[in-house]
């Protein structure tokens, strides 16, 4: 699969630009703040209905505009997938594929699977359990579509959970029978959702192990463990245990809303203890296994994009990563960098042809 067009109008920095991309690897070269990112943020919109950096869709709408839209054309299975985003101020966010509205966006969630390697992963290391949560989230929801509706109904039993016991706070009346309701489907969704983790985190740890010890040259010594209560005990029987907690506490003290990932290096937290090379390698190795765990439930190649890949990874790692875009382990690949000799000499030392853009104050020139 691969983006043959991407087209926007009045998105961020841009006015009017448009691309044609090769099918391998393509380089948007700039200087600081010239558009790269936002470019690689509308191929994002295309792929998964949203921006990757940024939750609020108006945000995006270049300043003094009133709508943005972004346009691409896939090629999928040798067909053509055309998809157009638009959002005007304060109106619903439209999307189309071929021409035809979606009534969900959900259900393009995972048609056309894209991996995004950015800066801004670190929160996935320094940052709470929700951002690591996230992370999961996203690639189980990018190959399974019943996935993120079985985590909607789980947060709207939770959020009714939660409310319920603040009434009992508030007003001291305990109704057994309606918590029963409710613990019987929060466990229910929640076992379903947890199963899908663990099943996940099983297939995905030695697929990360292995890109790990790729990257760094078995280097150093991580590790990557999924931490759900519900891996010791049924989650019915958490609901149960955890009631009179729950009920001081106002909220739900046991669930899947409280898993998390744990990152190790040499046995201790990464986010203490690892260097910032070590955990950028970190977070590209769980990126590119999340690129090869795609690759292998889809049976084709999703994208890959790069942004600010070079910064902090020594000569050796970035070799190792360049090797692998040589190895033809990846398919259509997007790349930022803010220079052009760097870019070319990487590429030439790897003989890979490379499709090079130039970014400024919001224009690109092939
Ligand atoms: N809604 C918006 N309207 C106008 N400009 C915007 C909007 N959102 C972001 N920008 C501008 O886009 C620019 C940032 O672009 P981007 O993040 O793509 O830069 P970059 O080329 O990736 O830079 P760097 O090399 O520093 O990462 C900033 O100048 C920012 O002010």
């Amino acid at each position: 699969m691969h983006l043959q067009q991407l087209s926007f109008l009045n998105f961020k920095n841009y006015t009017e630009a448009g691309i044609t991309l090769s099918e391998g690897v393509n380089a948007f070269v700039g200087n600081n703040g010239a558009g790269k990112t936002n470019l690689l943020d509308a191929v994002h919109y295309l792929s998964l209905c949203k921006s990757y950096f940024n939750p609020i869709d108006s945000q995006q709408i270049k300043q003094g505009a009133d709508f943005f839209m972004i346009n691409g054309v896939f090629v999928k299975n040798g067909q053509k997938e055309v998809v157009a985003c638009s959002i005007k101020r304060n109106q619903k966010k439209q999307f189309k594929r071929n021409k035809k509205d979606y009534q969900r966006l959900a259900d393009h969630i995972g048609l056309l699977p894209l991996v995004m390697v950015s800066p801004y992963d670190i929160s996935i290391i320094i940052e709470g359990s929700e951002e690591r949560r996230k992370f999961i989230d996203n690639v189980i929801s990018q190959t399974d579509n019943q996935y993120l509706d079985e985590l909607i109904a789980y947060n709207r039993v939770l959020l009714n959970r939660n409310t319920l016991l603040k009434q009992i706070s508030d007003t001291g009346r305990y109704d057994p029978d309606l918590m029963a309701v409710l613990d019987e489907q929060l466990a229910l969704s929640g076992t379903r959702i947890f199963e899908k983790r663990r099943g996940f985190m099983e297939v995905f740890t030695p697929i990360f192990n292995q890109h790990y010890n790729f990257i760094s040259d078995g280097a150093e010594e991580v590790e990557l463990v999924y931490e759900s209560q519900l891996l010791k005990d049924k989650l019915e029987v958490l609901l149960n245990k955890n009631l009179e907690r729950d009920r001081i506490l106002e909220r739900t003290t046991a669930g899947i809303h409280k898993d998390d990932l744990s990152f190790n290096i040499h046995t201790l937290p990464m986010k203490k203890f690892g260097s910032q090379g070590q955990q950028k390698s970190f977070l590209i190795a769980l990126k590119l296994a999340q690129y090869t765990f795609l690759t292998q439930k889809n049976g084709f190649k999703p994208l890959l994009l790069l942004d600010d890949i070079f910064d902090k990874l020594d000569e050796g790692r970035v070799t190792k990563l360049m090797q692998m875009v040589s190895n033809n382990d990846f398919g259509q690949v997007l790349i930022t960098d803010t220079s052009v000799a760097r870019v070319e000499g990487i590429f030439k030392a790897i003989d890979v042809e490379v499709q090079l853009f130039k970014v400024a104050g919001g224009n690109i020139d092939a």
